[in-house]
């Protein structure tokens, strides 16, 4: 029987009303005000750097690439290890879309200014690889590459997303069942080293080591400059069906296994195993699993069948659209493709209920809903630091990597300690390497044949937990730190993993029980990274960080592994 049904509430005192919830209850003026117009405005910008971009050749792209490459590898020759701080990019915390603090930018640094590299610089239709540089985002790429019947393998939903920050930590999307995480589509890495040396980096080239050791490395191997991509055809709409499933925790993760998963082993036969999948599950008792499959411009008009063009504004938020699966029953729609990948943008997945409560209804969607969703970084630059503590401290955003026979276990730890809904499933596969970088399936998982397995891969699942804990919509007391603590340490023992974006309370010996660390300190090492560039660990770690603690951990580790090294 699932934990579930344990009773989750019981008498506990109510937490004191604080400030911080008078500041959070009236953000939406803030954000009315202020952030929405001024998102669009920053929208509008980025979007006329797109096609100032896209106005020019491929080749002219690339020659100011090579130029901009050089202006790099100036820079990093400019430091001076004795006086300057270690390196990372210029782009400011606030900037980015991760949950993290980033206190190492808050500390003395070397400022690397990566702000030109936002160019798609070639589609190559004949290798299907895209060669991008690492600022072009999610959206920028499903624009131009969707009208070509083209997209990346993985695309991250969110538009903000960067391709530096999608390969420097991980990024999953519904056919990561199929192609894995977003590095694992990666063709080619271009990388500026700590020496100012240019090199590419692929899967069987004498820099193969670097190109599997910089994925969940956070940008502390080397500068990535330019990535060549994986592209898979694609067609014009997605005709999904919205699945009702019902029962306990465990019958839903196993509901959720059988909608991608053949239980026959067959995993690899595109007539059992759908195009796109993901599961919400809206409670302890039901959820609705997701499966899509590409469809053409003709199949979607065909008479009698339903076209949601999700991309308009006013069209209520997806996740409350998924659920409406549960009064009416299985039914089946087609999405234009573009709208369909970047469906849960406009809500900020389900976040955007507590940042503007009524942004969900109706008379809002049809009024304002065109400036939706709030740029992140303007949420983050007008957040106050009560606001911002908040969310470490009453408020769960994290994603956790968990092998798929584990979804169960996990769905009930998460509801016995956490109380979160919805949450949020997208399968991906972890691929068996001939190394083993930071993240890897569990060893002999092969002999065993589990659902959705095969002999190159494990398949795992995201569970996406963000919201307000039961106990705090409760009002009663909820220590995120420590919730924090011992969801790390469930992941520890299940072989799981946590996405780096979000908070985190590993210690560094923990820290290295969770990722591996063999393959990363050799590359460390062999590319001289020591000394220029910070450790993961250090740019992971929560809390204020002095310029002379990051020094004298890398000192320290630079005298423990020197005599190795030579
Ligand atoms: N669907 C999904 O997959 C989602 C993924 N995410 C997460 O959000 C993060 C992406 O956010 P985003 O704002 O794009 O990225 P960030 O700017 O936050 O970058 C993430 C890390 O990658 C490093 N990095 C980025 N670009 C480069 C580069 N060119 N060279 C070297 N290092 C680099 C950064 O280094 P530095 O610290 O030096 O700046 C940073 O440590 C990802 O890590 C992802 O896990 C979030 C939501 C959804
Ligand atoms: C990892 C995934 C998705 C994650 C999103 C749900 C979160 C990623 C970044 C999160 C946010 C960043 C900063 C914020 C500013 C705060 O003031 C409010 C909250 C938030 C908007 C926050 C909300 C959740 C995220 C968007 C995948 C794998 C699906």
């Amino acid at each position: 029987m699932s934990d579930a049904k344990a009773p989750v509430a019981t008498a506990y005192p109510k937490r004191k009303i604080q400030l911080v919830d008078f500041l959070l209850s009236f953000r939406w003026i803030i954000v009315i005000f202020f952030v929405l117009p001024f998102s669009f405005l920053y929208y509008f910008s980025i979007y006329l750097g797109d096609v100032k971009s896209e106005r020019k050749s491929y080749k002219q792209r690339q020659m100011e690439h090579d130029e901009n490459v050089k202006e790099v590898v100036k820079r990093l020759g400019q430091r001076n290890a004795e006086k300057d701080g270690l390196v990372c990019t210029a782009r400011p915390p606030w900037v980015v879309v991760g949950m993290r603090n980033v206190d190492y930018k808050r500390a003395r640094h070397f400022e690397v200014d990566l702000s030109k590299f936002r160019n798609i610089l070639d589609i190559d239709t004949e290798r299907m690889v895209a060669k991008v540089e690492p600022l072009v985002n999610m959206g920028q790429m499903s624009r131009v590459t969707i009208p070509m019947n083209l997209s990346l393998a993985v695309l991250a939903e969110l538009d903000d997303l960067t391709v530096g920050g999608l390969i420097n930590g991980f990024g999953v999307e519904g056919s990561s069942h199929i192609f894995g995480l977003f590095s694992d589509t990666v063709v080619a890495l271009e990388v500026v080293l700590a020496d100012g040396k240019v090199v590419r980096a692929t899967k069987d080239n004498e820099y193969s080591d670097l190109f599997y050791a910089i994925p969940w490395s956070q940008g502390t191997l080397g500068l990535l400059v330019s990535a060549e991509i994986k592209l898979i055809p694609v067609d014009q709409y997605v005709k999904l069906t919205y699945k009702p499933v019902r029962g306990n925790l465990k019958e839903l993760a196993q509901a959720y296994a059988d909608s991608f998963a053949p239980k026959d082993g067959d995993q690899d036969n595109p007539s059992k195993v759908p195009e796109m999948v993901e599961g919400m599950i809206y409670g302890p008792t039901e959820g609705v699993m997701m499966t899509g499959m590409y469809a053409s411009r003709n199949e979607a008009k065909r008479r009698g069948n339903v076209i949601n063009n999700y991309g308009w504004w006013f069209k209520p938020w997806f996740y409350q659209h998924a659920q409406t699966a549960l009064k009416r029953g299985e039914f089946v729609e087609y999405i234009p493709t573009r709208d369909y990948y970047h469906r849960h943008t406009r809500s900020l997945y389900w976040e955007g209920k507590l940042i503007l409560p009524f942004g969900d209804q109706f008379w809002f969607r049809f009024l304002l809903g065109w400036l939706m969703p709030p740029k992140i970084a303007l949420l983050k630059a007008t957040q106050s630091e009560a606001i911002r503590n908040y969310y470490h401290d009453h408020h769960v955003i994290q994603d956790l990597l968990v092998p798929l026979y584990k979804v169960g276990d996990c769905l009930e730890w998460v509801h016995r300690e956490m109380e979160v809904y919805p949450i949020w499933l997208c399968p991906h596969r972890i691929y068996k390497l001939p190394v083993r970088p930071m993240i890897y399936p569990e060893p002999g998982f092969e002999k065993h044949k589990r659902q959705g397995d095969t002999e190159y891969a494990q398949m795992y699942t995201d569970v996406g937990v963000y919201y307000v804990p039961g106990a705090v919509l409760r009002g009663e007391p909820f220590d995120g730190s420590e919730k924090c603590r011992q969801l790390e340490l469930w992941l520890i023992e299940n072989h799981g993993f946590q996405a780096q974006y979000a908070v985190t309370e590993l210690t560094e010996k923990n820290f290295w029980r969770m990722f591996d660390n063999g393959l990363y300190e050799q590359c460390r090492r062999k590319y001289k990274a020591i000394g220029t560039f910070m450790s993961v660990y250090y740019k992971s770690k929560k809390g204020r960080k002095t310029e002379k603690e990051v020094q004298e951990a890398e000192q320290e580790k630079a005298e423990q592994e020197t005599p190795e090294a030579n």
